[in-house]
């Protein structure tokens, strides 16, 4: 069986593209988009310049709650990232919060070129109520879920690893595991940068003409 071997994704060609207060202001609904969700400070904007290599991309921050527009990036004319603002910032208000899921959960179901999601979650603190919510959503909404267990590094090995098992064997008992992958994370020291690699390359690839097979 020859398998072919599509060019791998250029992450560090990425630009900035927009900044959308609320999803009803996203760009045109083209293309392929993969989404970085998680609690605030879990990592998606250090995950985000790991992976392409540009640390000055995405702002990130020791106060939970820095990034609160949709953040577009750029991959190609037909491929982009977007770190979503983190949840569960306390300061935030509790009505705002509801309106903010309500956003999400719309994103999630009704936006087409989105071909998957990066759930990050700190290692140390895995499978939040929130993250419960994103993963309900991404099941009903049928999207690929790819979870990053983040700031790995601040583990040893062993115990890295062990978490992850509990997360899957949690997934698995409550019918949640269904188009979810897990793997661990470290921005900080860029371990496990080449699975994300991957996992994204696959979805974005997905629908590509460049790459179709014929
Ligand atoms: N040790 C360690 N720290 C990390 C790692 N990833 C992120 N951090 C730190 O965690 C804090 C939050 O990181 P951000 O990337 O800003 O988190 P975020 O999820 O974008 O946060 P919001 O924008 O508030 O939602 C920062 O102080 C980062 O330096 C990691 O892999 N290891
Ligand atoms: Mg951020």
């Amino acid at each position: 069986m020859s398998e072919q071997r599509p060019e791998r994704i250029n992450f560090r060609s990425v630009e900035f593209l927009t900044s959308a207060p609320t999803l009803a202001e996203c760009p045109e609904d083209s293309g392929a988009e993969v989404a970085f969700a998680g609690r605030s400070n879990a990592g998606k904007s250090s995950a985000i310049n790991a992976l392409t290599g540009n640390n000055k991309l995405a702002r990130t921050s020791k106060t939970p709650g820095r990034t609160q527009l949709i953040n577009f990036f750029r991959l190609s004319d037909t491929q982009r990232l977007v770190d979503l603002p983190g949840y569960g910032y306390a300061k935030v208000a509790r009505s705002m919060k509801d309106e903010w899921q309500r956003h999400l959960a719309f994103y999630l179901e009704q936006r087409q070129c989105l071909r998957g999601l990066v759930l990050l979650m700190d290692i140390r603190q895995p499978l939040k109520e929130f993250d419960l919510h994103m993963l309900t959503w991404a099941s009903e909404a049928g999207l690929p879920t790819h979870i990053l267990l983040t700031k790995a590094d601040k583990l040893k090995n062993g115990p890295a690893q062990n978490t992850r098992f509990a997360v899957e064997k949690a997934l698995r008992e409550q019918g949640l595991d269904s188009g979810v992958t897990i793997q661990t994370f470290s921005s900080t020291k860029k371990a496990g940068l080449d699975k994300l690699e991957r996992k994204l390359g696959e979805w974005l690839r997905q629908g590509d003409p460049a790459q179709a097979e014929d």
